[in-house]
C-alpha cells in the first residue's frame, strides 16, 4: 500500500481543445500504463458519442505510478471530469475527491472562457491548481504571454509553470514533477470510522456495479459490511482496488486519501448516489460529507418509437440505459398521435441529446420525441396541487386557482466588454437582475433569477454566441414562483396533436405559436388537400398557417437525362414517405417533430 504522503489526487481542467485529453494519454503513456497502439483509443473519454461532440460525459478516474526525480514512487489519481453546465453537480464531486488541479492552457489561445470558469469551480473546491502551457509545438505560440495573461486575469503564479505540448510529448515530466512537488498529499486518519465520497458509478454486467469513490477517513476492506449514507442502504464488499487504465486491480483493502472502486452485486447506479459518503455499517462516521444533492430531473419530454411495435425495444433500451445513469428517469405514457412512449426525465437538454441519439444509435431505434418541458405546480381551485411535466395533464383553465414555474439561480461569469450582450438576453428571457459584481479589472460576475423554462432550450449556446464563448454559465434550482401559464394546442387540418402542446408564459406563447405553426408549415410537404395548422389556447385560435394543396413534384427541378440523379431523388422520397406518420387525416415526417423541437435556435 501507498504511504499516505506519496499520493496525489488531481483532475485536468482547460478550456475546450486546449489539450486537457492528450495531455492525460501522455501522462499515462509517460507512467508506462499503456502501450502505444492501446492508446489509439483515447482512454479518457472512451464512448464515441463523447469523442464526436468532443465532451466527456461521465467521470472516471486512473491510477498512475510515478517515480519522481526524489527516488520515491507516487501513486498520481487523475480524476477526469465531464464539461458541460448539465453535468455541473458530477463535476463539483469529482473536484472534491481532489487535492489539487492541473490548467491547461493552450499557448496559442491564452485564457479563454472554460479557462475561467474552470478555475473558478477548482478554487471554490480549495484545489491548488497548477497552470501549464501546451501546444509550443505550434509557430503561434507565446507561452510568455499566456502565462502573463495567467497572472493578470486568473491572479495565479504561472511564470516558473512548464511549457509543454502534449501532442509532441515535449517537458511531460516537468508536469509530474510539479504535480508530485506542488499538490498537497491527502490528509486523513486511516484509523478512523470509514467515510469515503462516490464521485461516479458505471454498471458492468458480469459485476453489477462498480463504484468509484475517494477515501477521505478510514480504510476500506473486502468483506467489509459499508452503508450508503443517503440511501440507508448496506452491501457486502466483494471486491476493492485500485482503477487502472486498463481495467481493475483488486487488493486487500484501501485507506484515507486513496482513490479506488467496490464491487458488492449492486443491481443499478440509482442504488449508489453520487456526492453519497460511503461508511463502515458497524462503525459509522458521525456527519456525512457536505454537498450531497439528490439527482434532480429538470427538463421532461416524451419519447416515442416511430414504428409502435418497437415500444418493447424502447422500454428495454431505455432500461439498459439507466442501469449506467442514475440521472434518467422514465415512466410510461401515451398519445393519440404517437402511440405508447416513455415520459422521460433529463438533467438537462445536452442530457436529453445525448441519450436520444445514443436510443438511436446503440439501440437503432428511430424515435419521436415531443416538446421538451419542465415541471409546473398547478394549483387547483378545490385546493388540489396537480405537478405536470406534460400538457396533456394540464388541469382545465377553469379549474386553476394559480400556476408556478420552477425558477432557477443563475451565474454568469464573463469579461466586462460582454455585458451589453448578456443583459438584453436574460431581460428577453423574463430574467430578473439581481447584482453585478467585479472579480477583477475586466472579468464580471452576473447574478439573476430566471425561469427554468428560458434556460433550459437555447439559453447557454445563446449565451456563447454572444460572448465568443467567453461566458461561463451555472445555474440551481431556487424554487417556485406565480406565472401566468398557458396551454397552446396545435391543430392540424381541426385535429389536435397532443405531441406539440405546450405550456408556456402568456407573454411568450403569441411569437412561440407562430414560429411553430411557420415550422411546421416548411416541414409538413403539400399533399392532396389543403391542410391548416392553428395554434390555439383553449378554443381560441392565435396563430395561423395553411400548407397548400398540392403533390409535391420532386422531379420538376431535373431536367433532362440522368437517370441515377432521378432514382436518388425518387428514393428520397420513398425514404421520407416511411418516415410519415399519420396524425389524424394528416402525414406528417418525423423531420417535422424534430424541427419544431429546434424552434428557438
Ligand atoms: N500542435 C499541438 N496540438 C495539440 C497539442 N495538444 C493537443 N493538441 C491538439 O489539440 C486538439 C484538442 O486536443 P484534446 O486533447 O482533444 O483537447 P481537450 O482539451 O481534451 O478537448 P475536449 O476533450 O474537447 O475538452 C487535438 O487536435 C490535439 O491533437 C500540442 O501540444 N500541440
Amino acid at each position: 500500500m501507498t504511504k499516505q504522503s506519496n499520493i496525489r489526487n488531481f483532475s485536468i481542467i482547460a478550456h475546450i481543445d486546449h489539450g486537457k485529453s492528450t495531455l492525460a494519454d501522455r501522462l499515462l503513456e509517460i507512467c508506462g500504463a499503456v502501450s502505444q497502439r492501446q492508446m489509439e483509443n483515447q482512454l479518457l473519454d472512451n464512448m464515441d458519442l463523447e469523442r464526436e461532440r468532443g465532451i466527456t460525459i461521465k467521470a472516471r478516474a486512473v491510477k498512475l505510478n510515478y517515480k519522481a526525480q526524489d527516488g520515491e514512487t507516487y501513486e498520481l489519481n487523475l480524476i477526469d471530469t465531464p464539461g458541460h453546465v448539465d453535468f455541473n453537480y458530477e463535476v463539483s464531486r469529482s473536484l472534491a475527491a481532489c487535492e489539487g488541479a492541473v490548467l491547461v492552457v493552450d499557448s496559442t489561445q491564452g485564457v479563454e472562457a472554460q479557462t475561467l470558469a474552470n478555475t473558478y469551480l477548482a478554487m471554490e473546491h480549495d484545489l491548488e491548481i497548477l497552470p501549464v502551457f501546451n501546444k509550443i509545438d505550434l509557430p503561434a505560440a507565446d507561452p510568455l504571454k499566456s502565462k502573463q495573461e495567467v497572472e493578470d486575469i486568473i491572479g495565479l503564479p504561472a511564470m516558473d509553470a512548464p511549457e509543454i505540448s502534449a501532442k509532441m510529448g515535449i517537458n511531460i515530466e516537468a508536469v509530474l514533477e510539479d504535480i508530485v512537488r506542488n499538490v498537497p498529499a491527502p490528509k486523513g486518519d486511516p484509523k478512523a470510522p470509514l467515510k469515503a465520497l462516490v464521485f461516479d458509478s458505471q454498471y458492468d454486467s458480469y459485476r453489477g456495479v462498480v463504484v468509484y469513490f475517494r477515501i477521505m477517513e478510514g480504510t476500506m476492506r473486502t468483506g467489509q459490511t459499508i452503508k450508503m449514507m443517503a440511501t440507508g442502504a448496506s452491501y457486502q464488499i466483494v471486491e476493492c482496488g485500485h482503477l487502472l487504465p486498463l481495467g481493475l486491480e483488486p487488493c486487500d483493502s484501501l485507506s484515507a486519501g486513496e482513490v479506488g472502486y467496490f464491487t458488492a452485486s449492486i443491481k443499478t447506479v440509482s442504488d449508489t448516489r453520487i456526492g453519497d459518503t460511503i461508511t463502515d455499517a458497524a462503525n459509522p462516521t458521525a456527519e456525512p460529507l457536505p454537498g450531497y444533492r439528490p439527482v434532480q430531473s429538470m427538463v421532461y419530454c416524451g419519447i416515442y418509437t416511430e414504428d409502435g411495435s418497437k415500444y418493447p425495444d424502447l422500454r428495454d433500451a431505455l432500461e439498459k440505459l439507466q442501469l449506467n445513469d442514475a440521472s434518467l428517469s422514465f415512466e410510461p405514457e401515451s398519445s393519440a398521435a404517437l402511440g405508447f412512449g416513455f415520459r422521460c426525465g433529463f438533467l438537462g437538454m445536452l442530457h436529453m441529446e445525448v441519450i436520444q441519439e445514443r436510443l438511436e444509435r446503440e439501440f437503432d431505434l428511430d424515435l419521436v420525441t415531443t416538446l421538451p418541458s419542465v415541471i409546473y405546480h398547478v394549483y387547483k381551485t378545490n385546493g388540489e396541487l396537480v405537478t405536470v411535466d406534460n400538457p396533456h395533464n394540464y388541469p382545465d383553465p377553469s379549474l386553476i386557482e394559480r400556476a408556478e414555474e420552477p425558477y432557477v439561480k443563475v451565474n454568469i461569469i464573463a469579461p466586462n466588454e460582454y455585458v451589453g450582450n448578456i443583459m438584453p438576453m436574460c431581460q428577453d428571457r423574463r430574467g430578473e437582475f439581481k447584482d453585478m459584481q467585479y472579480l477583477d479589472t475586466h472579468l464580471v460576475e452576473l447574478h439573476y433569477q430566471m425561469p427554468l423554462n428560458e434556460i433550459i432550450y437555447d439559453f447557454f449556446d445563446a449565451l456563447k454566441a454572444n460572448t465568443k464563448g467567453y461566458a461561463s454559465l451555472d445555474y440551481e434550482l431556487s424554487g417556485y414562483r406565480p406565472s401566468d401559464l398557458v396551454k397552446v394546442d396545435l391543430l392540424l387540418n381541426g385535429d389536435q396533436v397532443d405531441a406539440l402542446s405546450f405550456i408556456a408564459h402568456r407573454d411568450k406563447a403569441y411569437p412561440r405559436a407562430r414560429r411553430l405553426c411557420e415550422k411546421l408549415k416548411e416541414n409538413i410537404p403539400r399533399q392532396l388537400f389543403e391542410i391548416p395548422i392553428q395554434a390555439a389556447i383553449g378554443g381560441r385560435v392565435i396563430a395561423r398557417e395553411t400548407v397548400k394543396a398540392m403533390r409535391k413534384d420532386v422531379l420538376a427541378k431535373c431536367y433532362g437525362g440522368d437517370v441515377t440523379r432521378k432514382k436518388k431523388l425518387l428514393e428520397k422520397q420513398k425514404e421520407g414517405k416511411k418516415k410519415m406518420r399519420a396524425l389524424g387525416t394528416v402525414q406528417m415526417p418525423t423531420e417535422a417533430f424534430l424541427a419544431v423541437l429546434k424552434l428557438d435556435e
